[in-house]
């Protein structure tokens, strides 16, 4: 972290399966936001929690409409952008793939193999080429909090881990879950990435608090995961995540320094000259880059 400036941070919530809504919010407004990216999953919801500006996204929208491989991920994060959200707590319904981590688990992920190959992975294009590092994907500082306030309130988790993402929307074949689990991930979801991708892009802290609801399909003593079993453990696991987030939104939001490792990623990651860049894509960039790109 630098020192030369402290911020207000502004904490975005991205609410996944089975959570539609935040709680305790004041001052709320669903409100559209647009982007040059498209349509987000839904309105935000900008509200404040004890003081601190939140905003929630519910990342398939209200009802659940969207499937991940036609979630507009980019739209979603330049919204959170363009909102002034600084910090990104993920919220995410997980299948387990280890015996240690089993429903109603919550695993504190710090990183993650991204399967997917369906979506829009970055921000950046022909006209302006970016590469930022992803190899700490998860900021250290959101999980010190969510691990300290997840302690205080004894909901059982595991810090760190590893989230295979994979494109779905079919669960695993038992091969591909053994594959996963050979590899030493903890868990298997659909939806983290681009999402941390693009929120480093947009020099946004990214943490997610993955929930584990089944045992996906590997272990011989326990059913193969369905949706009804993933709705099911989520109903209990979502009072756990509302009791986290309202502890975790307080505490992130008190002024700090610049956390350089997301909010300067973009410092050395431009590598197309200016004279080579498209105008086109450099105005779609204005929230996500604008800092770099003035
Ligand atoms: C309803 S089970 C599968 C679904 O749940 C997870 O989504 P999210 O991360 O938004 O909670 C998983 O990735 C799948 O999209
Ligand atoms: N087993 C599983 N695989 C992929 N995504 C999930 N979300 C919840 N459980 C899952």
């Amino acid at each position: 972290m630098s020192s030369e400036q402290e911020i207000q941070p502004v904490i975005g919530v991205i609410g996944g399966s089975g959570l539609y809504d935040i709680d305790g919010l004041e001052n709320k407004e669903w409100r559209r936001v647009e982007t040059p990216w498209g349509e987000p999953s839904d309105e935000l919801l900008f509200g404040t929690f004890e003081g601190v500006q939140c905003v929630f996204l519910p990342r398939h929208g209200r009802g659940h409409p969207i499937p991940p491989s036609r979630l507009n991920f980019r739209a979603n994060i330049d919204a959170l952008k363009r909102a002034g959200v600084t910090d990104i707590l993920s919220l995410s319904a997980v299948g387990s793939l280890k015996e240690e981590l089993p429903p109603g688990h919550f695993v504190l992920v710090d990183q993650f193999i991204d399967r997917s190959f369906a979506r829009e992975k970055s921000f950046f294009d022909t006209g302006c080429v970016a590469h930022v590092g992803m190899a700490d994907p998860v900021s250290a500082r959101v999980l010190d909090v969510v691990q300290g306030e997840a302690s205080a309130l004894g909901i059982p988790f595991t810090r760190g881990g590893t989230y295979l993402v994979m494109e779905g929307p079919q669960f695993s074949t038992r091969a591909e879950s053994e594959l996963y689990r050979s590899w030493g991930c903890s868990v298997v979801g659909m939806t983290n990435m681009p999402e941390a991708k693009l929120a480093r892009e947009a020099e946004m802290n990214y943490a997610t608090v993955a929930m584990v609801t089944d045992f996906d399909c590997w272990h011989t003593e326990h059913d193969s995961v369905t949706v009804e079993a993933v709705v099911k453990v989520m109903t209990g696991n979502a009072e756990n995540a509302r009791r986290l987030v309202k502890a975790v939104i307080p505490a992130l939001g008190k002024k700090r320094p610049v956390d350089a490792s997301a909010e300067r990623a973009l410092d050395h990651a431009i590598i197309t000259a200016p004279a080579a860049r498209d105008p086109k894509l450099v105005a779609k960039l204005d929230a996500v880059a604008g800092r770099v790109l003035k």
